[in-house]
């Protein structure tokens, strides 16, 4: 188990001249001049997709602008740092090329970015629910794949509910490069924004998808993983995976604040309602601590 960062595997470094020509004057996000959001032409339902699973009905969107070039170049600037590249660059069995754990401390703009009302409310009107960023240490997840690679990331779930794809490259002339999901008829379908900026949500926790293989320049995705912000509604997100290449005592310490908080949220609501009745249900009591018993099982599963 790698505990930190500094057992990660050494990657090749990524070309100087990238990491040079991404450093620019930073300047702090604003939410006015950095999203130029625009709802997404086409939501595409679970029912669509044939995939009966998951805690909304949306499955994925079709592309959609979201940042503007401006802001990608700040998000860019913070990631292609050599500060940045020389802890947090790694990979995993699925994805040869990742940087990730780096926010908020060394990204305040990204951080700040997904962080905000503003996108909060376009990605979770997109969702059908409201979201909030899964956890710190996943926001600002990017991969990265230079033109000699293959598929940037293999077939796989992810470990959260909902997903931005953002890109961060300039695709135009790249051939491939998409983000392709499988259906419930094992179909392929394959989306992806022609412009930097431009983003795709998606339900990925309970769809089967990939980052495909591209020719020509680079391709560098922003993955943010988010979560229901309702404490009532299932939380599946499963942390195991993300051992080996995720900073540890981050994730693990996250999980367990999060998932804390909202069991406290059902556990005071339920003295609310025993509280007010006159009547005891034992049946509705029983329930409820099952359910409960059933997420500290989970819990403890994770945490193992
Ligand atoms: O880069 C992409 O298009 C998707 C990558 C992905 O699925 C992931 O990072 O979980
Ligand atoms: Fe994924």
């Amino acid at each position: 188990m790698a505990a930190d960062p500094s057992q990660y595997k050494k990657l090749k470094p990524l070309p100087k001249s990238l990491i040079e020509s991404a450093q620019i004057e930073r300047v702090p996000f604003n939410a006015e001049k950095h999203i130029c959001f625009e709802p997404p032409k086409t939501i595409y339902t679970m029912e669509d997709i044939g995939i009966d699973a998951g805690i909304s009905n949306t499955a994925i969107s079709s592309p959609f602008p979201l940042f503007t070039p401006d802001a990608v170049r700040q998000i860019r600037a913070e990631i292609l740092s050599e500060q940045v590249l020389s802890k947090y660059q790694c990979s995993s069995d699925k994805a040869s090329n990742m940087v990730r754990g780096h926010c908020p401390e060394h990204a305040p703009f990204t951080h700040n970015a997904w962080n905000s009302p503003a996108v909060l409310s376009a990605i979770s009107k997109i969702a059908g629910m409201d979201l909030v960023p899964a956890m710190n240490v996943e926001t600002g997840h990017v991969n990265i794949s230079l033109d000699e690679t293959g598929d940037a990331f293999d077939w796989h779930v992810d470990s959260y509910a909902f997903v931005c794809i953002t890109m961060l490259s300039d695709c135009t002339g790249m051939e491939g490069g998409e983000t392709a999901i499988r259906t419930g008829t094992s179909e392929v379908l394959k989306f992806r924004g022609p412009d930097m900026g431009t983003a795709v949500v998606m339900q990925g926790r309970y769809i089967e998808h990939k980052a495909l293989a591209m020719s020509g320049g680079e391709r560098i995705s922003m993955v943010t993983a988010f979560r229901a912000r309702s404490p009532f509604i299932p939380d599946e997100t499963v942390i195991k995976d993300l051992i080996g290449f995720t900073p540890v005592d981050m994730l693990y310490a996250q999980y367990a604040e999060y998932r804390l908080e909202n069991m406290e949220e059902r556990l005071r609501r339920r003295l609310e309602v025993l509280r007010e009745r006159r009547e005891f249900d034992v049946q509705d009591m029983r329930r409820f601590l099952l359910g409960e018993r059933a997420y500290l099982d989970d819990m403890l599963e994770q945490l193992s």
